[in-house]
């Protein structure tokens, strides 16, 4: 473990000062983890312990301390409520009982089949003949009963008498006792939904019927009863055969609203690897808003330095679990509307890098506010502003880190398999100083900036805009960087597609999304498809700052294979940012390791672009065809893109759907651009073959071609 590892219990809320803002020497980092020590057994108990914890067919609340105390706190609730819920049931058995008796009183069975016969009237006077035998035998067990009774006083006294009345009243609670299922005899719920069905799970089950997460007649199986985690119950349940938790995570919302809570509270995860399978469902529900407490301040404010091969502190998420995100080998996209805090969740993953005097760290930042300011004390290349000259600067820190990584890759050939088994950079590589090849971490924020940029940069003879130019580099580098150690963070205001463009956005590994205006920037920003798998950032609270879906590239706390999870991040001020830059600097200092930028040193190595451009490789800077080409071609483009494998031949309903076009306009319009529709045989799912009307792909790209270059022309 760290040997700086800062404590994160009991942790602090806001506003709270850093004990000290002095830079202190640095003690050296020791590498290593916290590893959970097996249990071991006695040679005797052994295999009895071993076949105790592993059998399905011991309970699990004999096999984990925490479940026994449940079951012990569920009986004492239970015991308590005992007689309460005993008396409702001997008043439930006693209108089931008056209900059955009237019916037979009535001969209602008999009554109601010569009527659906229309013979009532001949069986008129056998009906009443019967119900008045059978009011004669209702008064004749009247009498005996009262008889009974005063006999059983006279002879065994009042207490035989009380002993009659509970043999009865046990008979009428067995008779009331609730059913699943019998109808007429649901009570209404009252009160907060969540709590009841901690105390009972058939509420819990009418919750996931309501949410149709399961059939009318298919019921849940308990895995681990009801738990208080945190600020919140815990639930495992197993959903029916074929039924799948993924689907429960996807319909979270309809579930939450069955049990009545914001669906902020309701955590549902699926559990996984060997305690899990692809039907167990974990779910948490918070008392309250998790989010409405006051944020908490990043734990690396405590930390002395940090190893950039750990993965940084980022926020907690509902249950209050750490979430650390890892940086190295991976790259990060941050998106959201303005002032919802990407700002604040970039620099969160810049401080553990920076309190890393091994890291060196390239800062451009296009929102040309204050925010990064304070990392120019410690940043090789640092520069803020919004101008075309800042763009055409941060071309050549891509350009400069392309022929970096190259060369990267060249010298790791020459290393020996000992220092540099594979082809990636390893920490005793990084920090090798002469070995010169320190993780390097990007940070673009409003990234969309550079992206955007128009202005024209020569390239070897040709022509090209700055901003498609910055956008086949970074595409480059997060594709080749990340094993030779180069991490890119990039920030964006607008996640949309003609922005960010698709290829790059492809290679991105870990994305967190704060708010964001519709479901498609979400997808944007956290992939394809990922709100109907149940992850939707512009349905989180605007009041929430902070507050995001983090899709992680890597192991986090909450698990290896958790696909995405809502994550709070740490608060950090501008002050608390300046003191972690600061010990940063300080750290660097003593290490010897303040270059360029920081280092007061602004000059850079001639630019080879020749070089950049053969490994982007010349057919990538295609021209910008979204400016060009007309609607709705460019979004049927953009849709191709994200894609991935273009398929030869489109469907004029897959398009129409996945880009909410009318199909009849859209095929109007598609016509005029000079494509028309063809039909084709298409094998679905089932092996089923059908005609089915669509576009061939390379019609759409000639008709964008034309269509591009007449516009050109004019
Ligand atoms: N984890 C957090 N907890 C609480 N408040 C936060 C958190 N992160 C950010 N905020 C608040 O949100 C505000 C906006 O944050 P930030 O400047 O990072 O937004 P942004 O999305 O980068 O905005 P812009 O697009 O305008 O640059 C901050 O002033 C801060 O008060």
């Amino acid at each position: 473990m760290n040997a700086h590892e800062p404590s994160t219990e009991g942790h602090e809320t806001l506003p709270v000062r850093a004990e000290s803002r002095e830079v202190l020497p640095a003690d050296p980092v020791y590498d290593a983890e916290l590893v959970e020590e097996p249990h071991y057994y006695s040679p005797r108990l052994g295999w009895f312990a071993s076949w105790w914890m592993r059998s399905p067919r011991v309970p699990v609340w004999l096999k984990s301390r925490r479940q026994a105390v449940q079951v012990g706190k569920d009986l004492l609730v239970s015991a308590l409520r005992a007689p309460d819920r005993f008396l409702g049931a001997v008043v439930r058995g006693l209108v089931v009982a008056a209900r059955w008796w009237r019916r037979w009183v009535t001969v209602r069975e008999y009554r109601e089949a010569a009527e659906s016969s229309e013979k009532l009237a001949d069986k008129f006077v056998e009906i009443r003949a019967l119900t008045l035998f059978r009011w004669k035998v209702t008064g004749a067990v009247a009498v005996v009963t009262l008889l009974g009774g005063a006999v059983v006083d006279l002879v065994y006294g009042r207490r035989g008498l009380w002993l009659l009345i509970g043999i009865v009243a046990v008979a009428l609670a067995v008779l009331g006792r609730r059913r699943d299922g019998s109808p007429g005899r649901k009570a209404v719920l009252a009160g907060p939904r969540t709590l009841m069905w901690t105390m009972d799970p058939q509420v819990l089950v009418d919750a996931f019927r309501d949410a149709k997460l399961i059939g009318k007649d298919e019921t849940l199986r308990l895995v681990e009863r009801a738990t208080r985690v945190g600020d919140g119950w815990a639930v495992v349940v197993d959903l029916p055969a074929t039924r799948k938790a993924a689907d429960v995570i996807k319909n979270r919302e309809a579930l939450a609203s069955a049990l009545a809570v914001d669906e902020v509270q309701l955590i549902v995860e699926r559990v996984r690897g060997n305690g899990g399978h692809a039907g167990r469902v974990s779910m948490w529900v918070a008392d309250s808003d998790p989010y409405a407490s006051p944020p908490l301040r990043t734990p690396l404010l405590a930390a002395q330095r940090w190893d950039a091969w750990r993965p940084v502190p980022f926020g907690r998420d509902a249950r209050d679990r750490r979430i650390d995100l890892p940086l190295v080998w991976t790259s990060l996209l941050v998106g959201a509307i303005p002032r919802q805090g990407k700002t604040f969740a970039a620099r969160l993953a810049a401080a553990g890098l920076v309190l890393d005097p091994h890291t060196r760290l390239y800062v451009a930042d296009f929102k040309a506010g204050k925010d990064w300011d304070a990392a120019g004390q410690v940043a090789h290349r640092f520069m803020s502003g919004d101008e075309s000259a800042h763009v055409v600067e941060l071309v050549g820190w891509l350009v400069e880190l392309v022929a970096e990584v190259q060369g990267r890759y060249r010298r790791m050939r020459e290393l020996d398999d000992v220092m540099c088994p594979e082809s990636k950079v390893t920490p005793e590589m990084s920090r090798d100083r002469a070995l010169g090849m320190p993780i390097t971490a990007v940070f673009v924020d409003e990234v969309q900036v550079p992206l955007e940029d128009r202005t024209p940069v020569d390239v070897e003879g040709k022509r090209l805009a700055a901003g498609e130019y910055v956008g086949e580099l970074l595409t480059w580098l997060a594709k080749k960087g990340p094993a030779a150690g180069i991490v890119l963070v990039l920030a964006t205001q607008r996640p949309d597609s003609k922005t960010i463009p698709s290829g790059l956005r492809a290679v991105l590994g870990s994305r967190f999304a704060l708010r964001v205006m519709d479901w498609r920037d979400s997808n944007i920003v956290l992939g394809e498809q990922m709100n109907t798998r149940g992850y939707d950032s512009s349905r989180l609270l605007a009041s929430h700052k902070g507050v995001g879906i983090l899709r992680p590239d890597g192991d986090t706390q909450a698990g290896a294979d958790v696909l995405a999870l809502t994550v709070r991040t740490y608060y950090m001020p501008n002050e608390d940012w300046q003191v972690i830059c600061q010990r940063g600097r300080a750290l660097r200092e003593a290490e010897g390791t303040l270059t360029g930028h920081a280092a007061g040193d602004a000059s850079m190595s001639a630019l080879d672009h020749s070089a950049a451009v053969r490994a982007i490789g010349t057919g990538t800077c295609r021209p910008s065809r979204s400016d060009d080409v007309p609607e709705p071609l460019a979004r049927i483009l953009d849709h191709l893109d994200e894609l991935g494998d273009v398929p030869e031949f489109v469907s004029t309903a897959e398009l129409a759907e996945a880009l909410e076009f009318d199909p009849a306009w859209l095929g109007r319009r598609l016509a005029e651009l000079g494509c028309q529709s063809t039909r084709e045989r298409v094998t679905s799912e089932s092996g089923k073959v059908r005609q089915i009307r669509g576009y061939l792909t390379a019609d759409l790209f000639a008709a964008a071609e034309d269509s591009g270059s007449s516009d050109g022309e004019l």
